[in-house]
């Protein structure tokens, strides 16, 4: 599998304080790459970082084989790169209009398309379209940002915590439908606290303190004591 993304080295932090310390990181195409690392560990500056919303110091971000390091935002989503951050949606607009503002890209009918295909995926949403996404409950809400996200047809998508704040009937309706992505063949890069997503990713990267402190396959990672101990804290010493 080629690489879309591609992560050298990169640098980054806030004021005097250095955050990412050289992370390195690739996504190949179709690929599902998780991001896990406990709290504090630089998941949520790198994905920032990937799509420019925090400048780098250091380092290259290339997609599809072109240095995007110095790109504002919306050229690197124009490239083809979408971002879900941790709050998502716009509580006060209604779910159509949450989703339109996702596909600001697109032209009218383009949007409406992807909008059809959103709401087969969701029914959930398709039924309360013109309400507030205020009125929607914590899943639902994720389900909508992932939706907004998706609206772009981006070939990257990058979720910062997709699980955050959901009850685990939520968690596993959110794995559920990011295996109906992932069967689109699109590309994702998940950061990630619970464990339960490492089952949809074919590779992942444990950070630590801004770093890649391991990288492997699912199997791998299942099976790597570095990660045991970040997420349970326990080895298989005990
Ligand atoms: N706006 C900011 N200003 C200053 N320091 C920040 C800012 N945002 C994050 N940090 C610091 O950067 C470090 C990495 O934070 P980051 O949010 O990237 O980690 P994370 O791995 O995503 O954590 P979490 O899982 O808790 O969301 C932390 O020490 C944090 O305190």
């Amino acid at each position: 599998m080629s690489a879309l993304l591609e992560v050298d080295k990169v640098e980054a932090g806030y004021g005097d304080v250095q955050v990412l310390w050289g992370a390195d990181m690739t996504v190949a195409k179709g690929e599902t790459v998780l991001l896990m690392g406990v709290n504090g560990a630089g998941k949520t500056t790198l994905l920032r970082s990937l799509v420019g919303l925090q400048p780098c110091r250091g380092g290259a971000i290339c997609l599809n084989g072109k240095d995007i390091s110095a790109l504002k935002p919306d050229a690197r989503i124009r490239r083809g790169m979408a971002y879900m951050s941790e709050l998502g949606v716009f509580p006060t607009l209604s779910i159509a209009e949450n989703l339109r503002l996702g596909a600001y890209a697109l032209s009218g009918s383009q949007a409406s398309q992807r909008a059809d295909q959103m709401y087969q995926m969701f029914p959930d949403l398709a039924k309360k379209r013109r309400a507030a996404a205020a009125s929607l409950s914590g899943g639902q809400r994720k389900m909508l940002g992932l939706a907004k996200t998706l609206m772009s047809g981006a070939d990257l998508i990058l979720l910062d915590e997709p699980s955050s704040g959901l009850a685990p009937v939520f968690v596993s309706q959110v794995i559920e439908t990011l295996k109906e992505v992932i069967g689109t063949g699109t590309s994702l890069l998940i950061a990630e606290q619970n464990i339960a997503f490492l089952a949809l990713a074919d590779r992942g990267y444990l950070m630590d303190h801004g770093r890649m402190e391991v990288s492997g396959t699912r199997a791998e990672l299942e099976g790597s004591d570095a990660v045991r101990k970040a997420y349970f804290g326990v080895s298989a010493e005990g």
